[in-house]
């Protein structure tokens, strides 16, 4: 007999840290009023949640790691907008986010999940932050919630 293991979407009783980037806040306040939203209708406590900003997306992965090692969270959501401009700097800030928040993931057991927009445009990020791409808040949240719960089980 096959045993499935998988995460639920329950989550009362989890606590979730919450890092975001400041570049670009039109766009990712979208992004966290998304998050916010997927992690309290899916039974996260308002208390449960706490949210910290950083300058940019580069600056994610130190202030996820910091809180994934705080042992506070059972998930920690990192939402960030990188648009491509007309130098090669988008590359870089693209290659370090996200290999960085991988790491935090693996080096600390704990679900660091990667809510950051890499677009070509600024309409392609409006798309993706609660238009007609949906809200890469909300699936992070929905994705924390199931990788916290799957963790647990394993
Ligand atoms: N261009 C974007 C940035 N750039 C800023 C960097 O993330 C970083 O804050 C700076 O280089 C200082 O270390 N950040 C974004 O989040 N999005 C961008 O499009
Ligand atoms: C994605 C970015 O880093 C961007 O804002 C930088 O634009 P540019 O390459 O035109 O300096």
């Amino acid at each position: 007999m096959v045993k499935f293991i998988e995460g639920q979407l329950v989550a009362e009783g989890l606590k979730i840290g919450v890092v975001v980037a400041r570049f670009n806040e039109f766009i990712n306040s979208k992004l966290l009023d998304g998050a916010l939203d997927g992690l309290k209708r899916h039974g996260v406590k308002e208390e449960d949640i706490e949210v910290a900003w950083v300058p940019g997306a580069f600056e994610i992965p130190l202030v996820a790691q910091k809180m994934a090692n705080s042992n506070k969270y059972q998930a920690v959501i990192c939402l960030g907008t990188v648009i491509r401009g007309s130098t090669s700097h988008y590359d870089y800030v693209c290659a370090e986010v996200s290999k960085g928040v991988a790491h935090v993931g693996m080096a600390t057991g704990v679900p660091t999940i990667f809510g950051v927009l890499t677009t070509e445009s600024i309409e392609q990020a409006i798309e993706r932050a609660g238009t007609k791409a949906g809200n890469k808040g909300f699936e992070s949240a929905v994705t924390a919630i199931e990788m916290a719960n799957l963790l647990r089980q394993i």
